[in-house]
């Protein structure tokens, strides 16, 4: 019965594929048809956007003429992600005529709770094409252009070149310095979001005068003070706040109205739902990009001005020594072999309990670095019959990596062997040890 169950799954399986595939390629044709026979005139509208567009041509702030204006203007969406999809959405569904979506990666499990564009059947598919058929199915009459790669120093400025206004989307460091760069030579506007945990902020950069993001941030943050969605988390009703509001303030540009968020922040608490406007530093007379005798006229390598990776996916910081490590592999051998030892596990009380190894003890990276916990975990390590080995996993190896760096001086002074990191952490685990391990 059982057996039968999975084999007509796979088949169903099997025949939406092929459906899939196909229903693309007549997507593909209908749509280069249209563009043949259909003459869409960039200073009318015609018939089927009047009625399209009717509840925000009728406002006052738009109009005939304010419609036209979105039909002609392109928007670059860099990050095809929490912030992303919506803020692609808004645009597309106000009738923005060409929309840029870059992004390099592909769909996974775990966007899908705040990634609306992306449905189950996308799931490794590239984000941007994901996004591109589903704004394609919902407005026939504007123009997606898809971007699947890396934004970098070398690409950057010939990609955003064609665009009107760029919307941050994108969740790094190194990657906002960059986009404000180029935006800075470029003369453009950057409408740049954030969301982590229940709280987002946006503004716009180097808009009527107002500041750039190196005006505000000259240096980039030490990298272990940056937590991004896969370790803080996110809500995706918070990202979905933050991405609508993106697509409004690049609405607002392109029309020309007033009260567009340059030189404010808005700052969104959606665990008390309130939302903070504060006013920003004015433009810096001496900003390395912004000002007028710049000290950057080009772009740089931006993952070294920040000492961070310009992608989440293997932002692996390097702090310790090798004697300082031990891998998955070797943890496993000794595990196995019964050897005595003290496991601490540093994620969240959360995290912990969605999955943990066995015998592990759960103290948050926070009560470490804090020292609320150190004295009760060189305890546990004393306890554990004096002189046994301590080892230290978190979810990818970036936290293991500062309680180690943390600890080993109390444990030093204590007599105890300092504690040794889990390479690459609970991910590692799971990729070369037990793929049954639940990975998030
Ligand atoms: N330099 C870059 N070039 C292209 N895409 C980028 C760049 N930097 C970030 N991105 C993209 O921006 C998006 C940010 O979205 P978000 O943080 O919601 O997604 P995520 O990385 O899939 O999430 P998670 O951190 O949960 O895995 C990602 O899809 C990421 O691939
Ligand atoms: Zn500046």
């Amino acid at each position: 019965m059982e057996v039968d169950g999975e084999a007509q799954i796979s088949e169903l399986e099997g025949d939406i594929r092929t459906l899939r595939k196909q229903l693309k390629a007549k997507v593909q044709q209908l749509k280069t048809l249209k563009k043949h026979f259909q003459k869409n005139c960039i200073n009318k509208l015609n018939n089927n956007e009047i009625a399209r567009y009717s509840r925000q041509i009728i406002l006052s702030e738009i109009g005939v003429q304010g419609q036209l204006k979105l039909k002609r203007a392109s928007v670059l969406v860099v990050g095809a992600g929490g912030l992303g999809c919506p803020s692609a959405l808004y645009l597309a569904g106000a009738g923005i005529g060409r929309i840029g979506i870059l992004d390099y990666d592909e769909v996974e499990l775990t966007n899908l709770h705040r990634q609306l564009l992306h449905t189950e059947s996308s799931v490794g598919l590239t984000k941007v094409e994901s996004v591109q058929s589903y704004l394609e199915e919902l407005n026939s009459q504007i123009e997606v252009v898809t971007h699947h790669l890396q934004l970098t120093s070398d690409n950057a400025l010939q990609i955003l070149q064609p665009y009107d206004i760029v919307v941050d989307a994108t969740d790094n460091v190194a990657t906002r310095y960059l986009l404000n760069d180029a935006c800075v030579l470029l003369k453009k506007p950057l409408v740049s979001g954030s969301a982590l945990q229940l709280e987002g902020q946006l503004t716009v950069y180097n808009f009527n005068g107002g500041p750039c993001y190196r005006c505000l941030f000259p240096n980039p943050p030490p990298p272990e003070t940056v937590t991004n969605c896969g370790d803080g988390g996110v809500l995706g009703a918070i990202t979905g706040v933050i991405g609508a509001l993106q697509a409004l303030e690049t609405i607002k540009i392109i029309l020309g109205n007033t009260g567009v968020l340059s030189g404010r922040l808005l700052l969104f608490d959606g665990q008390q739902s309130t939302f903070r406007n504060l006013k920003l530093r004015p433009k810096k007379a001496d900003c390395a990009v912004c000002s007028d005798q710049p000290s950057l006229t080009k772009l740089i390598d931006y993952e070294q001005f920040c000492s961070m990776k310009a992608t989440d996916k293997d932002s692996h910081l390097n702090l310790l020594a090798p004697h300082e490590r031990i891998t998955v592999q070797e943890y496993r051998n000794l595990a196995e072999s019964n050897v005595p030892h003290l496991l601490i596990d540093v994620r969240g009380a959360n995290q912990f309990e969605i999955c943990q190894l066995p015998t592990s003890v759960n103290v948050p990276i926070d009560d470490i670095l804090k020292n609320r916990r150190t004295t009760e975990v060189a305890q546990l390590a004393a306890q554990s019959g004096g002189n046994v080995p301590v080892f230290v996993v978190c979810r990818r190896g970036n936290d293991s990596q500062l309680a180690v760096r943390h600890l080993a001086e109390l444990f030093r002074e204590k007599g105890l062997e300092p504690p040794r990191d889990i390479v690459g952490g609970l991910h590692a685990w799971t990729r070369n040890v037990d793929p049954e391990f639940p990975i998030y």
